[in-house]
């Protein structure tokens, strides 16, 4: 052949192949404006293979066209930030930012892929990274048209990142207006905390070093939460498979697209032989910790769902605790690294559930190398009941508390009570005959708190009650008595303080009272609101119905 018709074949070659890739370019751009993500990708991976194939091709060629070749180059770097985009719309994080760097390394300084590259890091809570992002985008001229969306996402990554490096957060603009309006964001922070072998059962999480009451121990967010309001009986156990069933997809998604969250979640534990479980490094769990995985570990079904039987918590939202809103409502996630914090009937943390993020702070003081445990059900309810609940988890829990109490379960008083309870003997009779036997047994300091605890009910029921007080109350002991030592065991609760804070109303509030109301509410809500601001919460707390 000659070598002009060889030129003019492969010339025909590369026109072909060029219309090929506009068709390929137009189809993908409208599928992309049309929000179709899923198409979109499958559009652009098609034309990003041609035209890998056409540079590899024109590279080949002597004397290949420098525009030529430059042109194509751009259209690559386009078409990876757009699948980028629509990828990260799906939430495939992990592919959105290789895509990301394979364009950044065709354009560094390439304004799209600047711009989605940082959300994306924000999504991750890598917010220093994507700051570095945001503030790449801002030099590049084509920002002048985006600026104040652009600032806007510089000022958001410099607040989140110093949130996640301090917990310095502050919930008082949203409690101050009675939660209204959308949940305040959050960003992701662990404190000073370690995962050790724990005595409890399998690894759990420690302070590293002291902690007061209140303060922040970490702020995660839901890899999933399924949400619902369960109205009706009748509707209860199918709307809660249903539930279950959603929230399992969800997991699975995530599972499916990110490979981070897919190796953290495999280290969880299924309950099975705990403690032969790897002891996990902390810095896995922060988010800018970059660490190796790798697509072949794949996750089963069946452990998956073992996993989640053990580690998945119902949400607990602060708002309708707070505003006793909560009676159908109900709600399942996955937190990663509270699923490390292992439950106590006398837990020295609490969780609070703020919009998709779980918080958990220290509800009485910590020292360094203690263990950090919050409640998986309620510990003011007798021994019998809190088995029962604990069965059901599949734990058979072991702490101080329920130790001391299996002991004295067995003393026939104990029984009187508990039965006459049941069948409903006077509350105050029950409080006084615990009072009197508490006594005679000795039982004192922590332990008495213990046994107060298991009878709460009968106490805040006497404590309610004119007739009640009238009856038994120069023969109990006062209520502010038995709230501290309640605290002493459980730490701050939000039953407690109301009844504190009833008392204190009905009797009047002296600077010292309402002191000890103000660091009882620090121990409940966690240093999370500032003052005026917590007394507005006081005022919702004591409003609400139980
Ligand atoms: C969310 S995980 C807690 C972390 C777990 N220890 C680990 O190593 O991954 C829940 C599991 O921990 C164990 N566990 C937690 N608290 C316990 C307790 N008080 N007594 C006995 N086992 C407990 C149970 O096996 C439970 O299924």
């Amino acid at each position: 052949m000659l070598i002009a018709e060889m030129i003019e074949e492969t010339k025909q070659l590369l026109e072909m192949a060029e219309e090929r890739l506009q068709q390929l370019r137009s189809k993908a751009t409208e599928l992309l404006l049309r929000e179709e993500w899923k198409e979109a990708i499958g559009a652009y991976s098609q034309f990003i293979t041609l035209s890998k194939d056409q540079i590899f091709q024109t590279n080949q060629q002597q004397l290949s066209d420098p525009d030529q070749l430059q042109k194509l180059r751009k259209s690559l770097c386009l078409a990876l930030s757009n699948r980028a985009e629509a990828r990260s719309r799906l939430r495939e994080f992990h592919g959105a930012l290789e895509d990301c760097d394979q364009a950044l390394e065709i354009d560094g300084t390439h304004f799209k892929t600047l711009l989605c590259k940082g959300k994306i890091l924000l999504s991750l809570n890598r917010y220093s990274m994507a700051l570095d992002f945001f503030r790449a985008a801002l030099l590049h001229p084509q920002a002048s048209g985006s600026s104040e969306s652009l600032n806007g996402y510089v000022e958001k990554s410099k607040k989140m990142d110093l949130l996640a490096r301090t917990g310095a957060l502050d919930l008082s603009d949203w409690v101050a207006n009675g939660f209204r309006g959308k949940s305040p964001e959050l960003a992701e922070y662990v404190g000073v905390v370690e995962i050790k072998k724990s005595e409890i059962s399998g690894r759990g999480l420690f302070a590293a070093k002291n902690i007061d009451a209140g303060s922040l121990v970490l702020v995660t967010k839901a890899i999933a939460l399924e949400r619902s309001i369960l109205a009706g009986k009748d509707l209860c156990e199918d709307a809660q498979l249903v539930m279950w069933k959603n929230f399992i997809d969800k997991v699975a998604d995530v599972v499916r697209k990110c490979l981070r969250t897919r190796n953290l979640i495999s280290k969880l534990s299924s309950g099975e032989d705990e403690h032969e479980l790897e002891v996990v490094d902390i810095s896995l769990f922060r988010p800018e910790t970059e660490f190796q995985v790798h697509s072949s570990d794949k996750m089963e079904m069946d452990q998956m769902l073992a996993i989640l039987d053990v580690n998945s918590l119902t949400e607990d939202s602060v708002s309708s605790n707070v505003l006793g809103r909560n009676k159908d409502y109900y709600a399942v996630g996955l937190w990663l690294l509270p699923a490390l914090i292992n439950h106590s009937c006398c837990p020295n943390a609490r969780r609070l559930h703020v919009g998709d993020y779980l918080i958990v702070h220290a509800s009485k003081d910590i020292k360094a190398g203690e263990e950090i445990t919050f409640a998986y059900f309620d510990p003011l309810l007798p021994l019998y009941k809190r088995k029962e609940t604990s069965m059901t988890l599949g734990i058979h829990c072991r702490c101080k508390r329920c130790k001391f109490e299996a002991e004295i379960s067995s003393k026939q008083e104990v029984k009187e009570i508990e039965i006459g309870l049941e069948r409903g003997m006077d509350v105050g009779g029950a409080v006084y005959k615990l009072e009197e036997e508490m006594k005679r047994w000795k039982v004192r300091g922590k332990e008495r708190g213990y046994l107060r605890a298991s009878l709460w009910c009968a106490y805040s029921e006497t404590y309610r009650s004119d007739r009640s007080m009238k009856r038994w109350g120069r023969r109990i002991p006062a209520p502010d008595e038995v709230v501290d030592s309640i605290i002493n065991v459980v730490g701050g609760d939000e039953r407690l303080l109301k009844i504190l804070m009833e008392q204190l109303k009905k009797n009047g509030a002296g600077l010292m009272e309402m002191e000890k109301a103000m660091k009882l509410a620090r121990e409940v809500y966690g240093k999370v609101v500032k003052k005026q601001a917590m007394r507005t919460l006081l005022e919702l707390c004591i409003g609400a119905n139980e």
